[in-house]
């Protein structure tokens, strides 16, 4: 990995973080502080924050002041998402926000090391940048992004992997949503492993 000038214990390269409502995933509609770091090495065509994958075009941020502006607001529960967060440790960052309160919820590819401390891990797999092995155990939730039909044979490999206890959902590319949604009804319906995410803030207008 590339080598930081910051030290991640004490700060981060922040695209942005903001109060809202989870729209997406098992934990959808509570609200939450979310936390975007910047810096992305994963590279998805489809992606819908390709201004995050760049951190240098972010401010290095202290994490103490990062949590005490999540603490102004009434949630205790705070998102970490990306670019791909583990592309740095986030020992620092989740220590900070445990110490104050909060749930610590994770989205993630899976492709970096996993570090820190969490409450909920969301496992979203790449095929641009496979997971590595570690993220299959301690996934609380695994999020199948479908932007064509050879996409359920891939969750269901990714299913065979995960422990047992780990919630699988499957959640239509944005872009594809019109053509995938009635394909993933189908599947849903004949597989009740499986539930449906969307991406309910996309419909609110909201962050
Ligand atoms: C932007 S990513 C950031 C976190 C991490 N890099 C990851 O991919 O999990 C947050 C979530 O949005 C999902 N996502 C990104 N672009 C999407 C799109 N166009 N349609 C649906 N979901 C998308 C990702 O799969 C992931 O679950
Ligand atoms: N409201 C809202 N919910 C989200 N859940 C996951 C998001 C993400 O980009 O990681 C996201 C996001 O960007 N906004
Ligand atoms: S891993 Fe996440 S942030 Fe990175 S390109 Fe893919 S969807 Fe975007
Ligand atoms: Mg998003």
């Amino acid at each position: 990995m590339e080598k930081n000038l910051f030290d991640p214990e004490v700060e981060l390269p922040i695209m942005e973080a903001f109060y809202t409502i989870q729209g997406e995933g098992y934990h959808s509609g509570k609200p939450a502080y979310f936390i975007r770091l910047a810096g992305c090495d994963v590279g998805c065509v489809w992606c819908d924050v390709k201004d995050s994958w760049d951190a240098e075009k972010w401010p290095i941020k202290n994490i103490d002041e990062l949590v005490d502006e999540a603490y102004k607001y009434e949630s205790r529960l705070a998102v970490i998402t990306g670019g791909e967060p583990y592309m740095y440790d986030l020992h620092g960052l989740t220590k900070r926000l445990l110490q104050k309160g909060f749930h610590v919820n994770v989205e993630t590819s899976g492709a970096h090391p996993y570090t820190g401390m969490t409450d909920w891990v969301c496992l979203s797999p790449k095929k641009y940048k496979a997971p590595l092995d570690e993220w299959y155990e301690v996934a609380n939730e695994l999020k199948i992004i479908i932007y064509n039909k050879s996409d359920f044979k891939w969750a269901e490999e990714h299913a065979a992997k995960v422990n047992e206890d780990c919630k699988l959902l499957l959640q239509p590319e944005w872009g594809k949503r019109e053509e995938m949604m009635p394909l993933i009804v189908e599947y849903v319906k004949n597989n009740p492993q499986w539930n449906i995410s969307l991406q309910t803030h996309k419909y609110l207008q909201i962050p």
